[in-house]
């Protein structure tokens, strides 16, 4: 379907006084995207609401999502060189929507189809209103780039639509009532931000590129030139450009006399203020959002108004020298834009490369044409026969661009990218669902292909492993508490020895109490030890100070486990000890009393029990705990047992030691007994070699 003859332009009601003449205006949007379900279509929704409050209607929107922008061209009048020179007009508007070209000379009418038209009876006021210019605006404030461009041949009033007819003098404004579609905008702009109510920050810059070029026009000295660079964030930008804030309309009323005044423009046949550059000013716009989503997030939207260089004919305007070369460099610019415009329009080669490195201009607009921003793009023509082939050829790029199909972007703000992660995460997610599903699946396939008996078997087998896991955690379970009660033992043995060597103490307090000289020798000991190595790893049990060596070897005695002890020992109290209880049987003397109601007496564990317990507390504690042991005899003098984890046992027993010395030498001054020669044997020690 012809998307010309459906079109409808919804800007100008019937009574419009530009109906039924020759006038008009086109835009175009940017460009599709290949995965249009892809794209945000806020945007859209956005363009179309900002429209409808501009009560200019809504735009048309195709069942593929995209939309189309209004469009038609605007025809300035004939001028007054034209008219003194008698040339015709050939351009005659019938109907509200048609413009009919007709050849002088008798050729065939070409007709082309528009939303509207304008003619040369519109004021500048009316071409505001009608181009939607508010519109692109509106949705500069929400953070879309917006680009408002002119095009055309040269003298057709490009410069005219957007700034007005050029100054006079230096410094002399142009009226308001023939400003151009940019002062109205201006204006409207200022006025639209004092009751926007949320901060917005302006600025703004002007650039022009002659002659492939770029100089900056608000800068500080004289126009410089400046580089145009690319990166992945910023696209096409050009480096080192001036950026002015401005606050007021006179500020940028300024900033623009001053770019228009700086701007290279030349005389030939057909303009007496020929633009020999194309300009490019652009609105900056940086606005606080009040959005309680994204509160206080900046919003950045610009507004880019392009006034082109028209293309020209060298032989038609007499262009000679240095005109002639401003003229080709404009015309291949040109070319290189026409070009890309029509890769844009081609449906076909729309996805292809567009070259807009081919120049500085379509590097500059590359954004426009085929970003996210949404452009309006003004045709003027001459109504002049003898401009007829250029006004041709920009009425059949009017009225392709018509078919550009727009789908504007949304500004995307950290939050909102935020749903596109998330978006991403749970895809990743369902990949790997699908995954293990796929997994399960293919488990349960196995397990199916199994034959009855295989499952019987496999079941006994899973049976019988499940009873070895719970017996051995019952085994487990069993070592664990078995573990406790031997902690606990050790930790009740320690107390023992901590007592016993509180009662060594109190006994050598107690001796030197009793030291009487003058008394009786004591009888010699008659506990006769042989040495064994069992007996170096057991600690003494009399404190005897004669029963602390062996008599064969010299080395300090644990006479207590000795055989032998067991033997003499009878000699002193008989076959039984005074309670009756065997000798073997007989705890330790600093073994703590029986605790009544306790499970098992102390005093009735056997002289194993208390070793293995000794023992197994030495292995187990690493805390200080006491010696089981005495002094090693053949070890470096201050060689002590070391525990696991490095902790040194404490020497108690050399404490242990040092006190039965101190009981023995005071017993024996007490008795008037000589000291004890190391060489010296005691009668009742001269016992059968061990
Ligand atoms: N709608 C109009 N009403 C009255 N005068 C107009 C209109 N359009 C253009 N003119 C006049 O036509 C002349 C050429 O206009 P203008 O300089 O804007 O053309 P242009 O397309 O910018 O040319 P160039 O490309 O060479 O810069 C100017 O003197 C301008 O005042």
């Amino acid at each position: 379907m012809d998307r010309i003859g459906r079109a409808v332009w919804p800007w100008l009601s019937p009574s419009h006084p530009c109906l039924g003449t020759l006038s008009g205006a086109w835009s175009r949007g940017q460009r599709g995207r290949k995965h249009p379900s892809r794209w945000c279509s806020g945007g859209y929704r956005l363009v179309k609401r900002c429209l409808r409050e501009e009560g200019k209607g809504p735009m048309e929107r195709h069942r593929d999502g995209t939309s189309t922008l209004p469009s038609g061209p605007r025809v300035r009048p004939m001028s007054a060189a034209e008219l003194r020179r008698g040339e015709q007009s050939a351009l005659h508007c019938s109907g509200s929507r048609t413009l009919q070209v007709s050849p002088p000379g008798g050729g065939p009418d070409v007709v082309f189809r528009f939303r509207a038209v304008l003619d040369g009876a519109c004021t500048q006021e009316d071409v505001f209103r009608a181009c939607g210019v508010r519109s692109l605006g509106e949705l500069a404030l929400r953070g879309f780039p917006c680009t408002v461009f002119t095009f055309g041949q040269t003298g057709s009033g490009k410069t005219y639509t957007l700034t007005g007819p050029p100054p006079q003098g230096d410094g002399v404004p142009v009226p308001p009532s023939l400003g151009g579609i940019m002062q109205r905008t201006f204006a409207w702009l200022l006025d639209r931000v004092q009751h926007l109510g949320a901060p917005v920050t302006l600025h703004a810059s002007y650039l022009e590129i002659y002659n492939e070029q770029v100089r900056d026009l608000l800068s500080l000295g004289s126009p410089r030139r400046l580089p145009v660079r690319w990166n992945k964030t910023r696209g096409f930008y050009v480096e080192q450009l001036r950026v002015v804030e401005f606050g007021s309309l006179g500020a940028l009323m300024e900033l623009l006399q001053m770019g228009l005044s700086r701007r290279r423009s030349s005389a030939h046949t057909l303009n007496q203020a020929s633009s020999r550059s194309h300009a490019l000013l652009t609105l900056y716009i940086s606005r606080q959002t009040m959005s309680p989503v994204d509160p206080g997030n900046p919003v950045g939207g610009k507004l880019c108004f392009v006034d082109l260089a028209g293309s020209e004919k060298v032989a038609t305007t007499g262009s000679r020298g240095e005109l002639m070369l401003e003229a080709n460099s404009i015309n291949r610019s040109l070319l290189a834009l026409g070009h890309c415009i029509s890769l844009l329009l081609d449906p076909q080669r729309k996805q292809s490369h567009i070259p807009f490195r081919d120049s500085k201009l379509t590097k500059l607009l590359a954004d426009s044409l085929g970003g996210r921003g949404v452009t309006l793009m003004v045709a003027c023509v001459s109504p002049s026969a003898q401009c007829l082939p250029e006004t041709l050829s920009t009425l059949r790029y009017a009225s392709r661009a018509q078919r550009v199909t727009t789908r504007p972007q949304a500004p995307k703000s950290p939050i909102a990218k935020q749903p596109q992660r998330l978006e991403t995460k749970i895809l990743q997610l369902q990949e790997e669902n699908h995954l293990l599903r796929s997994q399960l699946s293919q488990m349960n396939l196995k397990v199916s292909g199994f034959s009855g008996a295989r499952v019987a078997w496999a079941q006994r087998n899973l049976y019988g492993m499940l009873q070895e896991f719970m017996l051995e955690n019952e085994r487990l379970r069993k070592e664990k508490s078995q573990l406790q009660s031997s902690w606990d033992l050790a930790r009740d043995e320690q107390r023992v020895l901590a007592q016993q060597v509180h009662e060594l103490e109190r006994r050598l307090l107690s001796a030197c109490y009793l030291h009487q000289p003058g008394l009786d020798p004591a009888p010699p000991c008659p506990c006769v030890m042989v040495p064994a190595p069992s007996c170096h790893a057991l600690p003494p049990l009399c404190s005897c100070p004669c029963c602390r060596f062996c008599p064969l070897c010299r080395a300090p005695l644990a006479h207590w486990a000795c055989p032998r002890r067991e033997l003499q020992l009878p000699q002193m109290f008989g076959p039984k000890a005074p309670d009756g209880m065997p000798l073997s049987a007989r705890p330790p003397p600093w073994a703590p009393p029986c605790s009544p109601g306790s499970a098992k007496c102390p005093r009735e564990r056997s002289h194993s029990d208390w070793t293995q317990t000794r023992v197994l507390a030495e292995m187990l504690t690493e805390e200080e705990v006491v010696p089981s042991a005495p002094p090693l005899p053949m070890g470096p003098p201050n060689t002590s047992p070391v525990l696991r984890g490095g902790a040194t046992v404490p020497n108690l027993a050399r404490r242990l030691e040092a006190l039965r010395d101190q009981i023995g030498s005071s017993l024996r001054r007490s008795r008037n007994v000589p000291p004890r020669s190391e060489g010296s044997q005691s009668p009742s020690r001269v016992l059968p070699p061990c």
